[in-house]
């Protein structure tokens, strides 16, 4: 068994995310202590703004060079290397996944996707004087594939045991499923917005990071129309495989109208969008599943929750109902995910990332002694 740490900054841009796993990459030895380091609020404000310049920057050219990007890169490495030392644990490997900063997948053969992770594997690596395992997503994007989700090969790993099929569901900024089938066949996509879109409203309606607990979702009432303004946008039908940039429905939230409802009915409003997208999702599934699993900060929005029960006709409970740990999940997987590529083993599949064939990747930086 390898000794690893998994590190995941998500779309949420709360900070990062450090789990130790011993693990060969098909099985788990142990999992051992895991801990969030939350990113200043200057940080989280400037990867917010990253996020929004990015499209017109990689359109010019100039992203790769941008003095914020660089910058922003740095400083969030630093955190990572922070969240190492703090476990302070002896690991052969660091799978480092880096902060999405832009994720433009192909969108028909032949043209060329795109994706970004910032960060720095070099300072990582001499930091912590541990191999680095980074960049997990861009060999499969080039070969065509979605480059996202990458846990599902995780997933079923923890879900071995469990009766078939299930879905595993992870809100985070974004929502992303994993179906497995009854002989460990995989379907994974992005679901569609999940924590993003309400963790702006909050902010914008409240100045809080995000609704807690769901209070002001739970005061008020989703809106028919601009809930049917949103269902009609083309990714829910879309088959999979399919994946989404933190901001991708932004646009589409701003044509439907939600902007002009109260702060509780559009909290309501995003709540329930997130379920009918999960809800959208689970009619791509071969078969259905006896239960979901919800993994990621989404799972402690009692609004979504409920807004999931009532649209979903299997069982909706916290992956914790399974031994997991639904906050350590994806650091954990990224954990696994640099095992498998210490060891050659595929990372994403044509069900998962929609990938040609089973295929490897990411890149490894080796430890500075
Ligand atoms: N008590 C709570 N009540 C309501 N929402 C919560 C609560 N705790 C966490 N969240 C939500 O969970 C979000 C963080 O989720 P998580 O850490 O899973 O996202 P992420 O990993 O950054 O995203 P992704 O999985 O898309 O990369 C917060 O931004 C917030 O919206
Ligand atoms: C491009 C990118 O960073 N995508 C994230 C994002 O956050 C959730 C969802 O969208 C998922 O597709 C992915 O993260 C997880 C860790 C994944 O790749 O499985």
């Amino acid at each position: 068994m390898l000794r690893t740490i998994g590190l995941m900054s998500g779309t949420s841009l709360d900070g990062v995310d450090a789990a130790y796993v011993e693990t060969d990459g098909e099985r788990v030895g142990r999992f051992g202590p895991s801990l969030t380091i939350p990113y200043p609020p200057a940080l989280r404000r400037d990867l917010r703004a990253l996020l929004d310049a990015a499209p017109g920057l990689h359109a010019e050219g100039r992203l790769a060079e941008d003095p914020g990007m660089l910058d922003c890169a740095h400083r969030l490495t630093e955190h990572h290397a922070e969240a190492v030392e703090k476990l302070g644990l002896p690991a052969d490997f660091i799978g480092f996944h880096g902060q999405t900063i832009l994720h433009r997948p192909a969108t028909r053969p032949g043209e060329r996707g795109h994706t970004w992770q910032i960060g720095e594997p070099t300072l990582l690596a001499r930091r912590t004087g541990v191999e680095v395992v980074h960049d997990f997503r861009s060999a499969d994007v080039a070969a065509g594939g979605q480059g996202a989700p990458l846990v599902p090969v995780f997933h079923r790993v923890l879900a071995e045991a469990l009766p078939k099929p299930v879905a595993i569901l992870n809100l985070g900024g974004v929502g992303n499923v994993t179906w497995i089938g009854p002989d460990g066949e995989l379907m994974a996509f992005d679901t569609g917005p999940a924590n993003g879109p309400l963790d702006d409203w909050a902010r914008r309606s409240l100045g809080q990071d995000y609704d807690r607990d769901g209070r002001l979702a739970l005061a008020g009432q989703a809106d028919g129309a601009v809930l049917g303004r949103l269902m009609a946008h083309p990714y829910l039908d879309a088959p999979p495989p399919k994946s989404l940039d933190r901001l991708d429905f932004d646009q589409a939230l701003r044509d439907s109208g939600a902007g002009a409802l109260s702060p509780a009915d559009g909290a309501a409003t995003l709540a329930a969008f997130c379920a009918v997208c999960v809800g959208a999702a689970a009619r791509h599934f071969p078969d259905p599943p006896i239960q979901w699993l919800v993994a990621g900060g989404g799972r402690r929005n009692p609004a979504l929750m409920k807004a999931l029960s009532s649209m979903l006709e299997a069982p909706v409970r916290p992956v914790e109902v399974a031994g997991w740990d639904g906050d350590a999940l994806e650091a954990q997987a990224f954990g696994v995910l640099a095992a498998r590529v210490a060891r050659g083993l595929p990372l994403t599949f044509p069900g998962t990332t929609g990938a040609p064939r089973p295929m490897t990747g990411g890149q490894r930086v080796p430890a500075f002694a």
